[in-house]
């Protein structure tokens, strides 16, 4: 059995008639048939019945014939992506955080790299809140970063994840903790402006939590701002202040252990993540074909 010998399958199940489907298919009626009859031998079963007047599917034709369907289809997307993967070569390059490499890309560059053996990737970590300067001086083709609340309109964005942005104390008893624990967080008069806050130096999440002060009417006490939210957990996770990051980064870095969440009476809004790049540079294929792997494998596992 062959992948030949489903298509002629399908098509007689589909016309219900053998000159129809020889027409249809450019082949004798009688090399159809016989296609047909030795899919039969093969299984065991009638798959169709004929009679002088017409044909149609047995109970086993119809099994049969979804499975058919899904094996052509499954047959035709993967030679599709492979001579597609295999024509392209060069370079994308991209920009993320540290986090990023391993929790959004790995994934992605783990297809990207089977469907497309001759495109090579070059990765550059560094601080996600610099990835849209970048892109925008034509630095990089793509980068992961959080979605700004104004998109530039010379930029394209692919929502990945969303992740819920946290405020965080160290876990272990010291003064910055017993400082939070002494009032009630969760309450709307509770004192955030005497906490040593460790904040993003700047980007999305830095003016979400601008924002967030302004509206709670919070002047802050900026112990320090930092570069990535890694930063900001490690040294949450040291005792030296509070902060905020996104729930990912805690979860997915090494002092996860190390910090515990303050509630709130209003929370961030969430940070949608995703890959950012010029709409201009989505028309190179290479760049346009990592973007939709990127696509298709987020959209399973959403
Ligand atoms: C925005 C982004 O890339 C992350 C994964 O959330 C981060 O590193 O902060």
């Amino acid at each position: 059995m062959d992948i030949k010998t489903l298509q002629v399958f399908l098509s007689v199940s589909d016309t219900l008639s053998f000159s129809r489907s020889s027409e249809q298919l450019h082949m004798s009626v009688s090399a159809v048939s016989r296609s047909v009859q030795r899919l039969e031998e093969e299984l065991g079963r009638l798959l169709l019945e004929r009679d002088n007047r017409r044909v149609r599917l047995t109970p086993a034709g119809r099994d049969f014939r979804s499975y058919a369907q899904r094996a052509v289809e499954d047959w035709l997307r993967t030679r599709r992506q492979l001579t597609d993967g295999a024509q392209l070569s060069g370079e994308v390059s991209l920009y993320c955080s540290v986090t990023a490499t391993y929790s959004i890309l790995s994934p992605i560059l783990e297809s990207f790299r089977s469907s497309h053996p001759g495109v090579e990737i070059l990765l550059h970590t560094g601080d996600p809140a610099d990835g849209i300067e970048k892109l925008l001086v034509g630095q990089y083709d793509v980068a992961v970063t959080g979605r700004p609340a104004q998109l530039n309109p010379r930029l394209a964005f692919l929502p990945l994840q969303e992740s819920a942005m946290v405020f965080c104390m160290p876990a272990a008893d010291c003064a910055v903790r017993r400082q939070v624990l002494e009032g009630d967080s969760s309450a709307r008069e509770f004192d955030w402006g005497s906490l040593p806050f460790i904040v993003p130096e700047r980007g999305v999440t830095r003016d979400m939590l601008d924002l967030w002060f302004e509206s709670c009417a919070i002047k802050p006490r900026i112990y320090a701002q930092v570069a990535g939210h890694e930063a900001i957990v490690a040294m949450v996770g040291l005792g030296l202040g509070v902060g905020i990051a996104p729930e990912l980064v805690i979860r997915a870095g090494g002092m996860a252990e190390r910090v515990s969440q303050i509630p709130v009476w209003e929370s961030l809004p969430a940070l949608s993540i995703g890959l950012c790049a010029p709409r201009k540079t989505l028309m190179d294929p290479l760049v346009k074909s990592f973007w939709d792997v990127a696509a298709s494998t987020f959209a399973r596992t959403v």
